[in-house]
């Protein structure tokens, strides 16, 4: 049985993932995490996410925590997610990271607590994304520099990054499939007198409007047709229920820096 910790765990992703440890087999919940200014400090983490009383306080003490578990799952921010990072290391506990917005030194921290735990990262924890990927390497290899690649997502009002961590993910991807460098490729919305469109950009456009939970299109338009690979998640359990996956997937592994490809075994598919 993995003993698993859920940080955030009054967050919408965080009440989710609790549920979803609930209903889990070959999992249980050891630990749930606050910061500790949370209102929702030494409420039960399963009377919060409506499950009833799972005898598991919310505390905010994450040495503690990790100390309790095989694996913490955390949905929060990137300066939450970092500074838990050497609670893991000390405690030896695996890691599964869905939290977005990273800058360059936060994912070489992660990378580098990696050498010595394991840790999953991903920024969509969801099966459909994870094969769209696979889709869009396979649709930026075929038809390479003859289309125009945009990549449009639209999340709830409260999201606080863009582009979704997500769509930047799917950017790389068809950069690294077309031998581009998305960081000089990459266009972020358009305003004004923009010029003609360069066929080598890579455009992202954001919409963040009432409670959609997330939704990915990535539009290849050529001169006469266009492709269109959509994802539409309806719930964030989809989301959840990966993380915990991937989470039992993890307790059985050697330290290392996993994403979703390894727990669903699509490493190497389709390319
Ligand atoms: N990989 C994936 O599949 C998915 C990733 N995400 C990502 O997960 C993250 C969380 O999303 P969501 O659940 O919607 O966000 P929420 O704001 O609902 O939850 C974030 C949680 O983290 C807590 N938190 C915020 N700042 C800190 C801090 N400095 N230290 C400790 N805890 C903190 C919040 O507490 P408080 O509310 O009190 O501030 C809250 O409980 C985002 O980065 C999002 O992009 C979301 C869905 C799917
Ligand atoms: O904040 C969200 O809600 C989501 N964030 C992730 C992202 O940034 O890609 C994944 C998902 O689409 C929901």
């Amino acid at each position: 049985m993995a003993r698993i910790g859920v940080t955030g765990a009054g967050g919408r992703m965080g009440r989710n993932l609790v549920t979803a440890v609930a209903a889990a087999d070959g999992a249980e919940l050891a630990a749930a995490v606050e910061h500790p200014d949370s209102e929702v400090i030494g409420t039960d983490a399963g009377t919060l996410a409506g499950e009833g009383a799972l005898g598991v306080p919310i505390g905010h003490d994450i040495e503690a925590a990790a100390a309790k578990c095989d694996v913490l799952i955390d949905f929060t921010r990137p300066e939450a997610t970092l500074a838990y990072l050497t609670a893991c290391q000390r405690a030896g506990c695996g890691l599964v990271i869905g939290t977005t917005g990273f800058d360059e030194a936060g994912k070489r921290a992660i990378a580098a607590t990696a050498e010595s735990v394991g840790v999953v990262f991903a920024p969509n924890m969801s099966a459909g994304v994870n094969l769209s990927l696979k889709l869009l390497e396979l649709a930026a290899r075929a038809l390479g520099d003859t289309v125009d690649v945009e990549v449009i997502e639209a999340h709830h009002r409260h999201k606080v990054d863009a582009p979704s961590g997500t769509a930047l993910r799917m950017g790389e991807v068809v950069a690294e499939a077309t031998g581009r460098d998305l960081s000089e490729h990459a266009i972020y919305g358009r305003h004004g007198h923009t010029g003609e469109r360069d066929r080598h950009t890579i455009g992202f456009e954001t919409i963040r409007a009432g409670d959609i939970v997330g939704e990915h299109t990535v539009l290849f338009a050529g001169d006469g047709e266009r492709l269109e690979i959509t994802h539409k998640a309806s719930s964030r359990q989809t989301f959840a229920s990966g993380a915990v996956r991937a989470a039992t997937w993890l307790a059985g592994q050697k330290p290392g820096l996993y994403d979703m490809e390894d727990v669903l075994g699509l490493r190497g598919a389709g390319g």
